[in-house]
């Protein structure tokens, strides 16, 4: 599992962080995803908000993200109010030449789904790791805690190996901020990732899975202090 502690990545993070929360624009209705590069693109947008008086209203995707924005002092508005927002701006655990993403390392990655496909523009914020010609991460599945047996038995049938998300400062298994399990799934190299996609959504018990292909750009943070933005 991969480790979410700050790493030597975390310039890289903070470049692009800052550089996405920099498009943001007066009026928008931003999404904000979960994680410690989309952190940085939050406590940059509260500094906009701050010192140049930035008018915008943010639709976060877990608690993190909701308790960050409101240390930052950015708005908080919801899905119900804003169906449709401007931008979503999430970090993701990997990012292939096709611009299809793994996502839910944090375990946040169906509101993360649901706030990017409400968006009209979807930019991912990575450091270079994260690039990878072919998706081989594993992909988070969150599943009703009901149907985690079902849903196990499912993924082997699909070729993957399932392991059910523990806890770490708790005894047992992560819950998610939907009340749901995770269960990570390995596969390998995925060579089709839209097939094993409709295969995950097709399983019954499934609430949501973490590869999404519905990224517009994405910035790499490089190790020398650029970036570059694929799209
Ligand atoms: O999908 C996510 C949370 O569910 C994160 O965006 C992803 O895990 C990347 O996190 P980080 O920016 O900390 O590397």
């Amino acid at each position: 599992m991969k480790d979410r502690t700050a790493s030597s990545s975390t310039t890289e993070k903070e470049i692009v962080g800052k550089a996405a929360a920099n498009v943001i624009e007066d009026g928008m209705v931003v999404g904000l995803g979960t994680g410690s590069t989309t952190a940085y693109a939050i406590k940059e947008l509260g500094r906009r908000v701050f010192e140049e008086n930035l008018e915008i209203l943010a639709v976060p995707t877990s608690y993190q993200s909701e308790m960050l924005s409101i240390e930052a002092g950015i708005p908080l508005t919801t899905l119900s109010q804003h169906p449709v927002l401007d931008i979503a701006i999430d970090g993701a655990d990997q990012i292939d030449s096709d611009l299809n993403a793994v996502k839910g390392g944090g375990g946040a990655h169906t509101r993360e789904k649901v706030v990017s496909m409400s968006a009209n523009h979807f930019i991912v914020v990575v450091d270079e790791s994260k690039i990878s010609d072919r998706l081989d991460h594993y992909i988070p599945v969150e599943v009703l805690s009901y149907s985690r047996n079902l849903v196990c038995n499912q993924i082997k049938t699909l070729g993957g190996n399932p392991t059910t998300r523990m806890a770490t400062r708790k005894d047992g298994p992560v819950i998610t901020d939907n009340g749901n399990f995770i269960i990570d799934a390995s596969f390998g190299v995925i060579e089709d990732p839209l097939s094993l996609s409709k295969e995950l959504s097709g399983c019954t018990g499934v609430v949501e899975h973490g590869i999404f292909h519905n990224v517009s750009e994405v910035y790499i943070g490089k190790k020398d202090g650029s970036f570059e933005i694929i799209s």
